[in-house]
């Protein structure tokens, strides 16, 4: 089954009085478990589709299948219920806390989870920093961290929720060559590990190189879907 289904999407926002076409009737199947990278110029709309399958944006017209359930139609409760089970985000500007410490910024997410135990909650924090070998660093807050840290905690934070989809718009954009590709052979290694499907946002070839699928998109229109591995 395909974790993600889009059939007939499109998007257009208003500015002003001006309508943008921001995504053109886009058809897109992705399989569970895949490494997906989204690749296109600036405004092409890339992060469009990532909110779109993120449930925090709803098309204009088209359908959109997220594990199995038609999105539209959904309330807001009922869209932000799926989010929380089914999705993590991360972020090209990671989005922690400043006053909480790593630890906290990975357990947060799961407070809101009423049937998930203090005990648990402290197994799955202690196991995802871990993971992404911060142990040591677990009461650091971020500005005592560096960027590909950093990007670490907001990996371990998107994953202690136990999602089936990690979204990440443009993960290694603001961190330097040799660190970005760290971040990325990690979520790699637990994409390979856990079976999460990754799906990213990139303008960086060399990052492109590393996914199983890329899908070009360019002025709101698909125009290539390649499986490369
Ligand atoms: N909230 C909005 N209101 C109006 N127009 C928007 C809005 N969000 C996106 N757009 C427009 O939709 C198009 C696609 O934008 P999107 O952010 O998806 O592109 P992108 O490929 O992610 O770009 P970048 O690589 O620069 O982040 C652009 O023309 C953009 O200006």
């Amino acid at each position: 089954m395909s974790i993600v289904r889009f059939v007939n999407v499109s998007k257009e926002y208003m500015l002003g009085e001006q309508k943008v076409r921001a995504l053109k009737d886009i058809n897109l199947e992705i399989e569970e478990g895949v490494f997906l990278a989204i690749a296109g110029p600036s405004g092409s709309g890339k992060s469009t589709i990532l909110n779109l399958i993120g449930c925090i944006d709803t098309p204009s017209s088209g359908n959109i299948y997220i594990n199995g359930q038609d999105v539209s139609g959904k309330t807001p409760d009922e869209l932000s219920d799926l989010r929380a089970r089914t999705i993590g985000f991360i972020f090209q500007t990671f989005n922690l806390f400043p006053v909480l410490s790593a630890e906290e910024n990975v357990e947060y997410p799961l407070l809101q989870f009423k049937d998930i135990s203090t005990k648990e909650r402290r197994e799955r924090t202690v196991k995802f920093l871990d993971i992404v070998g911060l142990a040591k660093f677990a009461h650091h807050r971020p500005n005592q961290l560096s960027g590909g840290q950093r990007q670490r905690v907001a990996i371990a934070r998107a994953l202690a929720t136990h999602p089936k989809i990690i979204l990440a718009d443009e993960p290694t954009a603001n961190l330097d060559h040799k660190t970005g590709e760290g971040i990325l052979q990690l979520m790699k290694e637990i994409n390979r590990r856990e079976q999460t499907t990754f799906i990213f946002s990139t303008h960086d070839a060399r990052v492109m190189a590393m996914a199983d699928q890329l899908i070009h998109i360019e002025d709101g229109e698909l125009i290539a879907s390649e499986i490369t591995k």
